[in-house]
């Protein structure tokens, strides 16, 4: 009989699934709010201008195909870590960070994964908030890590559960590792306050906790790259050292492209560069090195100051028009006569609005109404236009009411 008869049919992706459901169905009044990628006000894909640009200036330069470094192109792994840390960080100064490209977001989780994996001294156990990232959980666990949880999310306010994260985080063994997103968390879109912050690091420092950062959306939560950059630039300058998980899938919609970086903030230059020695090891055996384009894309436009210019400028755009339909659409359940408390919806950040829609409601969104969501109540507003905003406040309120 086959090699393969004793392989199951597996379960469809928590997120990217809704997709392929949403495109099965013919309802032309259908949303589609699963996937965390932005559309504009048309409900279709933005191809940012500057991306654009960059693309036809990279082109007229007819640069040759051949293999990236192990640890990617050198001038994109600069400004990445560049566009985190500050251009003025004394990390990057001192030769502190052992950065490499990764294949976007995600693998620059996986690689730092496998690197904890194989040298973290520490418990080799990532916590991480309840609820996080569905793709989280497989990733640590795929690189052999064990995972933990810390309470994050309040269900009654749809808000940050602080003092039962500050309870938790007290409690987890010291030296393990804690997963932090550093802005727009996902799904919740809950962000701790700056001050918030302040007691998270000390506390984080009290139990002598390593963090892993995942920084996903830079720029694209506040429309300000150095505001969804301070959890990060707070840590360092509190003493903490950690891994970064960087991607510009979002704030670039270079989602298909894989552009991300993954660095180690060590103690010393030389440490760095053991450290590197390793990451690029671990990265051969992976994939031996990652795509050229999309990191040719993002060096553009970060090394041209008018590119730059334009980029930051659309990023900002982007989040402008996610906070417009936060709005528009507490607005309209509101006229629709919900007599809920949807205050969430506005004071959540970044891509995502964690309803708290059941999983019941979920279901008669999708089957009544189809507008197409994560079991979990998640939307990306991204696929909230102001031609959509309206239904979609009618099926939810027919939902919840
Ligand atoms: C917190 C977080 N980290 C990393 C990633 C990975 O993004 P890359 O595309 O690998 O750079 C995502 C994307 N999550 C989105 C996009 C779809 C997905 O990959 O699940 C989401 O949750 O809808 C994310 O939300």
């Amino acid at each position: 009989n086959s090699w393969w008869s004793q392989v199951e049919m597996g379960p469809p992706d928590a997120i990217l699934g809704v997709t392929e459901a949403f495109k099965r169905d013919t309802n032309p009044k259908k949303i589609n709010l699963g996937v965390g990628a932005y559309r504009d006000d048309n409900g279709k894909p933005y191809l940012l201008p500057s991306v654009l640009k960059a693309d036809e200036k990279l082109r007229a330069q007819k640069l040759d195909k051949e293999y990236a470094p192990i640890a990617g192109n050198p001038e994109f792994c600069k400004l990445a870590i560049s566009l985190a840390l500050g251009d003025n960080s004394e990390v990057i100064s001192n030769g502190l960070n052992a950065t490499v490209q990764s294949i976007s977001g995600t693998g620059a989780l996986r690689v730092g994964a496998a690197f904890l994996n194989n040298f973290f001294p520490g418990n080799k156990t990532v916590y991480l908030p309840k609820p996080t990232w569905g793709n989280h959980t497989p990733i640590f666990k795929h690189s052999g890590l064990n995972v933990g949880a810390y309470t994050f999310y309040e269900p009654q306010s749809c808000g940050f559960d602080f003092q039962g994260a500050l309870n938790d985080i007290s409690k987890i063994p010291e030296k393990s590792i804690i997963l932090l997103h550093a802005c727009a968390h996902n799904p919740t879109g809950v962000d701790p306050s700056p001050e918030q912050w302040k007691e998270l690091s000390q506390v984080v420092k009290k139990r002598n906790l390593f963090p892993f950062f995942d920084m996903a959306y830079q720029g694209f939560a506040s429309g300000d790259i150095d505001r969804d950059a301070q959890a990060v630039r707070l840590f360092l300058k509190d003493g903490h050292k950690m891994v970064l998980a960087q991607s510009f899938a979002k704030n670039m919609g270079l989602y298909g492209e894989r552009a991300g970086a993954f660095s180690v903030i060590g103690d010393s230059k030389d440490e760095a560069d053991r450290v590197m020695s390793q990451v690029k090891i671990l990265i051969r055996a992976m994939y031996s090195n990652p795509p050229i384009n999309g990191a040719r894309i993002v060096a553009t436009i970060l090394s041209d100051p008018s590119l730059r210019a334009d980029w930051l400028k659309e990023v900002k755009g982007m989040a402008d028009r996610i906070i417009g339909v936060r709005t528009q659409l507490r607005e309209n359940l509101k006229k629709e006569g919900s007599s809920k408390n949807w205050q969430h919806i506005t004071d959540q950040i970044g891509m995502f609005c964690y309803t708290g829609m059941t999983p019941p409601q979920v279901e008669k969104l999708i089957k009544e109404h189809s507008v197409y969501l994560t079991k979990d109540g998640r939307i990306s507003m991204a696929g909230v236009t102001s031609k959509n905003v309206e239904y979609l406040a009618r099926a939810m309120h027919q939902v919840t009411k």
